[in-house]
């Protein structure tokens, strides 16, 4: 299901969604409803933008951002799963999964009483490579555009035997410069330092970025705020079915080496805080068990 006259006649909603071919093969969702503007790729089911009306961006995505089909987006919401960052074993299987890479089916899209626009997307069967995932299950993203975003990542077991699962929701946030932010809510949460070879830290105060950050936060499932001075808002995120928080911010020289991020400083203006359960989060999900991780992101002036 990826034909777009198709797509728009089943789940196109008059002024509210369509569909529309953003670069060649790459559909995007296009939502604008009472409350607010989004767009969400097919590909890994991978939101880009998130606007609440009249109010800035919620969601970062890089002004070099490339849609192309088969490589991840640089920005807005990548979906990590099966698995966060490498692979436990395989080195060879691609980092943080293979949902964010490939097609997504939209198998309902509907108004909402109060003039929100619900859409879910679904992982085909297909998509998920035996060799590297052989156990069955059904995954689907459910994304609720309001002036809030909600998103519910759930996954069933849908086989006999049971399985690991790791898994975020990457988000990429707009800041006004890293040095007018800091990161409210983890306070004396530890966490695993991804910079210093996954040594075990404890965070004290608030978090701030100075210099690279990328860190993993356990078991907490805290609501995190992301306050920016110059921009004189608060981004809130709240979750739940999260036992982690993963921190990332590449810094100049990583963010040269990955060649999208826009310009020499476009690792400025990005902070990435993802809903995840990741490391020692890792989840056992049993036979017909089923996890839903969801996510609400806000914003408010401070
Ligand atoms: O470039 P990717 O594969 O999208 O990953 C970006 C970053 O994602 C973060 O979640 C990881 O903690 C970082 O280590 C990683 O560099």
């Amino acid at each position: 299901m990826s034909d777009l006259s198709t797509l728009n006649q089943q789940f196109g909603i008059a002024e509210q969604l369509e569909f529309v071919e953003a670069a060649p093969g790459m559909i995007v969702a296009r939502i604008s409803n009472a409350h607010a503007e989004a767009t969400i790729a097919l590909q890994g089911a991978h939101l880009m933008t998130f606007k609440p009306k009249g109010e800035a961006d919620v969601i970062w995505m890089s002004p070099a951002a490339k849609l192309v089909v088969g490589k991840s987006i640089r920005g807005g919401v990548p979906v990590c799963w099966p698995w966060f960052g490498a692979h436990a074993s395989e080195s060879s299987f691609p980092a943080h999964g293979f949902a964010r890479t490939v097609g997504w089916n939209v198998v309902d899209a509907r108004p909402q009483p109060g003039g929100e626009t619900q859409i879910v997307f679904e992982l085909p069967a297909s998509a998920m490579p035996k060799a590297q995932w052989p156990h069955a299950c059904r995954v689907q993203l459910h994304i609720n555009v309001g002036v809030k975003l909600t998103m519910d990542l759930v996954t069933d077991n849908t086989g006999d035997t049971a399985f690991p699962l790791g898994e975020a929701l990457h988000t990429y946030f707009p800041i006004s410069d890293v040095d007018n932010v800091r990161i409210a809510g983890l306070d004396g949460c530890t966490y695993r330092d991804k910079v210093t070879g996954m040594d075990l830290k404890q965070q004290s105060g608030d978090i701030t970025i100075p210099s690279e950050v990328d860190r993993v936060y356990l078991d907490t499932e805290a609501t995190c705020d992301i306050v920016d001075n110059g921009a004189n808002r608060r981004i809130r995120i709240a979750k739940s079915g999260s036992r982690s928080t993963v921190v990332w911010n590449p810094w100049i020289e990583k963010a040269a080496k990955m060649g999208d991020f826009g310009s020499d400083t476009g690792y400025r203006t990005m902070l990435c805080v993802e809903s995840a359960n990741a490391v020692e989060n890792v989840l056992t999900l049993a036979a017909g068990e089923s996890h839903t991780l969801t996510v609400i992101y806000s914003n408010e002036a401070l």
